[in-house]
């Protein structure tokens, strides 16, 4: 039997008990998990993740662990607590489910002194060597209801500028995508400028082709480098230099932290389970510092040291297209 511990770690992502409730049943795997993240391996008991434990509830937007963002892999002292705690433990690897910033932390540990594993989840999909993160997809339905509501009542009632800021830390990912796939008239998303003259010229411009409009924009689209991950309302001051130059009230939207939270879809639910599934062999066969991930639709093993952590996160195809549309605030 294989001793393994989990965390989840980060913003939480929908699909994640699919990930985890395919590794607690796959023979040979003995899955402990961890609540509140790498502080909570300190302070908390593993819970025993068995077959029984995780049974009829994969699909809850519920996390069988609690999520956290967590003060001890920052430093190197900090990541030998959690090291000798797993050791004590007697466990022979760690699976640290999050995103980008839990990667660093997961490559860190694996390099000094403990096993791990890391599966990508988050909401941002901006995760370095892999294509997708579990929760994405789960998010962007959600954007996209939306995003079909507020066309409704743009039909409904002609002549108007709707704006939606939604989350994606400093990516905009969630901004493109659900722009492209809502057939929105521009992208407000951080990777370019976001000057607000220049973007209030582009909406007046759009006007004139146009009766309704209606704008996705990033958290992160701000001007200055204040932002921390998670501040909401930049959308209200870009809203109020488009209302100063085109003379035309902008309805304003803040999804906010909804995105995170439901039943996953099933790319999140099918994908979750596939790296569960990944994850359990490789396990069996010690590949360990690994990121188990999603190329071209296909689960791929990375190792920590292909990783390129100069590389984009962001969708290039997305931004061509949107590029070749005029839907960018570059
Ligand atoms: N540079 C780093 N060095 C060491 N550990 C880190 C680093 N960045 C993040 N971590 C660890 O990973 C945790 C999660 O990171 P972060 O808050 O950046 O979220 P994330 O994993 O990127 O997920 P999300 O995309 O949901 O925000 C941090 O609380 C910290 O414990
Ligand atoms: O939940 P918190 O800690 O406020 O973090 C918010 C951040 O987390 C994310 O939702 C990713 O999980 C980002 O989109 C957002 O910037």
């Amino acid at each position: 039997m294989h001793r393994v511990a989990l965390i989840t770690s980060g913003g939480d992502g929908a699909g994640i008990n699919s990930m985890i409730e395919m590794l607690a049943r796959y023979e040979g795997i003995d899955l402990y998990g961890f609540h509140d993240g790498y502080d909570g391996i300190l302070v908390n008991q593993p819970i025993h993740l068995t077959k029984t434990h995780c049974a009829n509830h994969s699909l809850d937007g519920a996390h069988f662990l609690r999520t956290a963002r967590s003060k001890l892999p920052f430093t190197k002292d900090g990541r030998q607590k959690i090291i000798q705690s797993l050791v004590e433990q007697e466990f022979e690897c760690l699976i640290v489910c999050g995103g980008s910033g839990s990667q660093i932390a997961a490559k860190q540990i694996h390099e000094e002194g403990m096993n791990t594993l890391f599966i990508p989840m988050t909401v941002d999909n901006d995760v370095i060597g892999t294509d997708y993160t579990i929760g994405y997809d789960t998010a962007l339905n959600h954007i996209l209801n939306i995003i079909a509501n507020i066309q409704n009542t743009a039909t409904n009632m002609p002549g108007r500028i709707f704006m939606v800021e939604v989350l994606g830390g400093n990516v905009g990912n969630l901004a493109l995508e659900s722009a492209l796939a809502g057939g929105c008239d521009l992208a407000i998303i951080p990777e370019y400028s976001s000057n607000r003259e220049q973007i209030a010229k582009k909406v007046q411009a759009k006007l004139r082709e146009k009766q309704s409009l209606i704008i996705t924009c990033s958290e992160s689209a701000y001007d200055s480098k204040d932002y921390q991950a998670g501040d909401q309302g930049v959308s209200f001051s870009i809203a109020d230099s488009i209302e100063h130059l085109t003379g035309i009230r902008v309805r304003k939207t803040v999804v906010g932290f909804y995105i995170r939270a439901g039943h996953p879809s099933n790319r999140d639910a099918i994908i979750a389970s596939k790296l569960g599934y990944f994850t359990a062999a490789t396990i069996l066969s010690k590949d360990f510092g690994k990121m188990i991930a999603i190329k071209k639709d296909a689960v791929i093993t990375v190792d920590y040291k292909e990783l390129d952590f100069s590389a984009s996160t962001t969708n290039q195809e997305n931004i061509d297209i949107a590029k070749n549309l005029n839907l960018l605030n570059s």
